[in-house]
């Protein structure tokens, strides 16, 4: 089957209290990493860009990697969604370049601003059969080139319940993605963060049956902090989004769950072990392999965080 939209996959999420994981590609060992987890998994897959993956790969080499992983997987949905799209015309050119779901986050700008660019992103992207993901709310940590808000302030930057309807209803967007405490990167959280489950709850209850995304939502987890550590690498420390409560987030509204940093790190582990522990060693494939090894049994634990596993079926 031929990339897929995110209707159907939200759809079954939100019926059955589960959550698509959207990972980040910039290559093919990652792509390779997260599709053989999937296939192996039976999960549904978002594969989603950045602008900088855009530019550090080239969109037609990216496309090129993930046609073949659509041709050759053809028991598993699989998206193509833009991440943090941030004007009218990187998303409109998106559309063009055959993604199904492109993001517009729109939300460093003023309520009434964001809903107008949002609409005019809406406006052109269904008129193409392609979904759209807003934001609304801030979320801490850097995306692309834009550092959000600091982390020890991410709760004051959280989505306002109140403005959720006027906004999805102005917008037409078909999902949100909202701020209830997650944040981008490694260096998220000095301590064990407490998510703002009461918003995602206000938020669940005034928009029923639409589906929301979480951003932000590595967990950094210690063991691979060290293995990076250990090998010469030095991230200090900090603290992700506890795995628990993202399985608590995705029996809620939470259809999407955006991970990046975790994925990173994996493979960053892997060939800083190579390194250090076979300095002789310097063939690509002798790193870049269990890189992409380590990626794949990442994604594997998340499709189990996320309830997504054995979901690909039903969401064809
Ligand atoms: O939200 C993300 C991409 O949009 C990724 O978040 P992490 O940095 O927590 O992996
Ligand atoms: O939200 C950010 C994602 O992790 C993508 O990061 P990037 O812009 O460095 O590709
Ligand atoms: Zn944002
Ligand atoms: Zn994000």
């Amino acid at each position: 089957m031929p990339l897929v939209g995110t209707k159907k996959m939200f759809e079954m999420a939100y019926k059955n209290g589960y959550a698509v994981g959207a990972f980040n590609v910039n290559n093919m060992e990652i792509t390779q990493g997260i599709v053989e987890a999937v296939a192996e998994e039976k999960a549904p897959l978002i594969l989603q860009i950045s602008r900088g993956a855009r530019s550090y790969a080239s969109m037609s080499y990216l496309k090129a990697i993930i046609d073949t992983a659509v041709a050759e997987n053809p028991d598993i949905p699989i998206a193509m969604h833009l991440d943090h799209g941030d004007t009218v015309e990187t998303c409109k050119q998106c559309v063009d370049d055959g993604f199904t779901s492109v993001m517009i986050d729109a939300s460093h700008s003023p309520f009434a601003e964001n809903i107008e660019i949002t609409k005019k992103v809406v406006e052109y992207a269904h008129a193409h059969g392609v979904s759209v993901e807003a934001e609304l709310g801030q979320l801490g940590g850097i995306e692309e080139d834009v550092v959000g808000v600091a982390a020890d302030d991410v709760s004051k930057h959280l989505t306002d319940p109140d403005e959720v309807v006027e906004f999805v209803e102005k917008t037409g967007c078909d999902s949100l993605a909202i701020a209830i405490g997650t944040s981008h990167g490694a260096y998220k959280f000095k301590s064990e963060p407490k998510l703002a489950f009461e918003v995602l709850e206000q938020v669940h209850e005034k928009l029923p049956g639409f589906p929301l995304v979480m951003h932000g939502s590595s967990s950094v987890p210690q063991e691979f902090k060290d293995l990076i550590n250990k090998y010469g690498g030095n991230m200090p420390d900090a603290v992700g989004v506890p795995e628990d409560a993202i399985s608590k987030a995705v029996k809620l509204a939470i259809c999407k769950v955006n991970i990046d940093t975790d994925l990173r790190m994996a493979l960053t582990a892997k060939i800083r072990e190579v390194f250090s522990t076979k300095p002789e060693e310097f063939d690509p494939r002798k790193y870049l392999g269990p890189g992409r090894a380590a990626i794949k049994d990442m994604v594997k634990r998340k499709l189990h965080v996320l309830g997504c596993a054995g979901k690909a079926a039903e969401c064809m």
